[in-house]
C-alpha cells in the first residue's frame, strides 16, 4: 500500500489554477523529495494532504485513508513540519513538546527529542527569544512526537545553518530507518539529493518528472559536462565545437582565462581535437556529471540543458 496517493488533484484559488490534475504516489518506507520552484504548488498539495484546504477535484489517500473523511486519524499518525515559524512566543521548548506529546497521547520524553534536534540547552527558554533556526529545530522535534508513520516536512532546511541542515538530514535518515515514510518538500537541490530515494518535480501545478536522483540526471544529461580551460576562444571555434556530433551544447564561461563548457555524449577527444586543430592551447580540462541544479533548471525552466 502506498503511504500517499494523489490522484488527479486539481485546486483553483479563484482564477489561479494552483494544481492541475496532479497524480503521484509515495511508497511506504521511502524518502520522497517534492521539488519545485516558488509557486509551483507544493504547499497547496501538502495542505490538501492534511485537509487544511479542500481540493477542487481529485482524491488524496494518506496511509490508506481518505484525506478528507479521515483527517483526524491521518493526523494522529503523521508528523508535520509546516512551512514558516509556528511557535508560541511565551511557551518554552519543553512546554511545546509537552503539548504535542499530550495531543498525540504518546510517551515521548521532551528532553530526548530536544537533544535529537540539538535544542536541549534551550529547553526552558521561551520560544519568543529563539532564532529562526532554533524555532525550526523545535518544530522538527514536535513533528517527531509519537513516532509518526508519515513525516511531512515542508522546506525543512529553512533558517538552518549548514550544520543544522546536516543534522536535519540525519534525522530524516534515522526516521526512515525506523520505518517512517518521509515526504520532503524543498527547492534546495542538495537537501533532496542527499536523502531522497525518489524525487518528483512540480512545475505550475503539474508533475513534470518522477524518478530517482540518478534517473533524473540521466534523463536530462545526454552525457557529461566537459570544462576546458583555453588560452583564447573565438566564435568560429565555438560554433565548430557545437556542431560536433556528440555535442549537445557549448558555451564560454569567464574571460581570463576563458573556459569552454561543453555538454558532450560519448567521446570528449573530438572536442579537444577540434580546439587543438585551430591552434587553441588547452591549459586544463575536467569532466563532471550534470549537477542537480542543471536537472532542476531543465525541468522547471527550459527543455534544454544549458551549459553555463
Ligand atoms: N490562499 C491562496 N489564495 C490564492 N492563491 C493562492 C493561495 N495559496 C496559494 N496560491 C497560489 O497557488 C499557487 C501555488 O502556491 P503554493 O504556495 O502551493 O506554491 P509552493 O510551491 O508551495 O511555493 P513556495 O515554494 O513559494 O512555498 C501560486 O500561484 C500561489 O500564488
Amino acid at each position: 500500500m502506498p503511504a500517499l496517493t494523489v490522484d488527479n488533484l486539481t485546486k483553483s484559488y479563484g482564477q489561479t489554477l494552483a494544481l492541475s490534475e496532479l497524480s503521484f504516489e509515495v511508497e511506504e518506507g521511502e524518502v520522497f523529495g517534492f521539488l519545485g520552484p516558488n509557486g509551483a504548488g507544493k504547499s497547496t498539495t501538502i495542505n490538501v494532504v492534511l485537509d487544511f484546504i479542500r481540493p477542487t477535484a481529485g482524491q488524496v489517500e494518506v496511509l490508506g485513508m481518505n484525506a478528507q473523511t479521515h483527517s483526524r486519524d491521518i493526523r494522529a499518525r503523521t508528523g508535520v513540519l509546516p512551512e514558516g515559524v509556528e511557535t508560541y512566543d511565551r511557551l518554552t521548548a519543553r512546554e511545546h513538546l509537552e503539548f504535542a506529546i499530550e495531543s498525540k497521547g504518546s510517551m515521548d520524553d521532551p528532553e530526548t527529542l530536544l537533544e535529537r534536534v540539538g535544542l536541549l540547552d534551550a529547553i526552558d527558554r521561551k520560544a519568543g527569544g529563539y532564532s529562526k533556526g532554533m524555532s525550526q529545530r523545535l518544530m522538527l522535534a514536535m513533528a517527531l512526537v509519537g513516532e509518526p508513520d508519515l513525516l511531512i516536512l515542508d522546506e525543512p532546511s529553512t533558517g538552518l545553518d549548514p550544520n543544522g541542515a546536516r543534522e536535519m538530514r540525519e534525522i530524516v535518515r534515522e526516521e526512515n530507518d525506523r520505518g517512517a515514510t518521509v515526504f520532503f518538500s524543498s527547492h534546495v537541490m542538495e537537501q533532496v539529493e542527499a536523502v531522497c530515494d525518489r524525487v518528483g518535480i512540480l512545475r505550475d501545478g503539474e508533475m513534470v518528472a518522477v524518478d530517482s536522483v540518478e534517473g533524473l540526471r540521466d534523463s536530462v544529461s545526454e552525457g557529461e559536462t566537459l570544462r576546458v580551460t583555453v588560452d583564447r576562444i573565438d566564435d568560429d571555434a565555438l560554433q565548430a565545437v557545437r556542431s560536433l556530433p556528440d555535442v549537445s551544447n557549448a558555451a564560454v564561461d569567464g574571460e581570463n582565462p576563458p573556459q569552454l563548457v561543453v555538454q558532450v555524449e560519448g567521446s570528449k577527444t573530438a572536442v579537444l581535437g577540434e580546439l587543438e586543430e585551430r591552434g587553441i592551447e588547452i591549459e586544463d580540462f575536467s569532466t563532471t556529471e550534470a549537477s542537480l541544479d542543471e536537472v532542476f533548471q531543465t525541468y522547471t525552466a527550459s527543455r534544454e540543458v544549458q551549459a553555463q
